[in-house]
């Protein structure tokens, strides 16, 4: 399903956090959002997954404008993790992760044996299995937010959106699940502060300044010298990945502390 901000603009207490955002995450296809802290990321996604109503334009899924799917409807095509994913009580991770069929059940209905299998493969494939009877509230920031991906599958959702899903992950789990996003075939809207991971995961990306799109486009279209300049007040070269052809920066600290030794 095609996920498509339409003419989006966010104001609180007189700031406009997001101004006339118009971007389009394809069907089945991966879209990062990115820009410096404070651009209106977060603000975006916010809109998408109900927390936060435009206070102009409109988010649409398909020829569906959000306002108007109703709650239980959204709550079944559209998953997020976010930054205020969490849990307060001590569920183990096995509940966590089929509390992710809620928008599916009625009254107190049971899963099935078919969801129950369902939340055991999301598991496996986020690699949480072996914490199934943890409670959550012991878990390292890694693994909760492994098994509240996890979760987000098990919901089947058309779309997903994630605010900084790499936070807190290590590098082979950042891997993994930048992998794995690639693979669902859902339509994912993901937030990144790490523009090369961001380059090798993203078919398209928006860059955010101050709440207006700056540019969108793919990867090599998008994250040029000048744009993370102009953008990001940083200096960077772009090179080819020379596996797969990915754009990836390169930084150099301001002060280098090698050079003046
Ligand atoms: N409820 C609110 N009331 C007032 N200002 C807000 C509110 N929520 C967010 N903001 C402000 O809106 C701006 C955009 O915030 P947002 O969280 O969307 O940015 P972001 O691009 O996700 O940033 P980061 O990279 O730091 O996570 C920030 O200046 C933030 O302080």
């Amino acid at each position: 399903m095609e996920l498509r901000f339409d003419d989006v603009t966010v104001a609180l207490q007189g700031k406009t956090l997001v101004d006339q955002l118009s971007l389009t995450a394809g069907s089945g296809r991966v879209t990062g959002l990115v820009g410096p802290n404070g651009s209106g990321k977060s603000t975006a996604l916010r809109c998408v997954y109900g927390a936060l109503k435009p206070h102009g334009g409109a988010v649409w899924l398909e020829d569906n404008a959000l306002a108007e799917l109703g709650n239980r409807r959204a709550a079944r095509a559209i998953a997020a993790l976010t930054q205020e994913s969490s849990s307060e009580f001590d569920f183990t991770v096995a509940e966590l992760v089929e509390l992710g069929r809620f928008p599916h059940l009625t009254g107190n209905q049971a899963l099935t044996a078919r969801e129950k299998d369902l939340c055991r493969d999301a598991m496996e494939r986020l690699d949480v299995a072996h914490l199934a009877d943890r409670g959550v509230l012991t878990l390292s920031g890694g693994e909760r937010q492994r098994v509240l991906i996890a979760r987000a599958l098990v919901q089947e959702p058309a779309v997903l959106v994630l605010d900084e899903p790499t936070n807190h992950l290590d590098v082979r789990h950042q891997i993994e699940l930048l992998s794995l996003l690639r693979t669902l075939g859902l339509t994912v809207l993901v937030v990144l502060h790490d523009l090369n991971l961001a380059a090798a995961v993203c078919d398209r990306i928006g860059v955010l300044s101050n709440g207006s799109l700056v540019r969108a486009g793919t990867p090599a279209e998008v994250l040029t010298a000048e744009l993370v300049r102009e953008v990001f007040g940083v200096e960077v070269t772009v090179v080819d990945h020379p596996l797969t052809g990915d754009p990836q920066l390169l930084y150099a600290l301001t002060s280098d502390r090698r050079s003046s030794v």
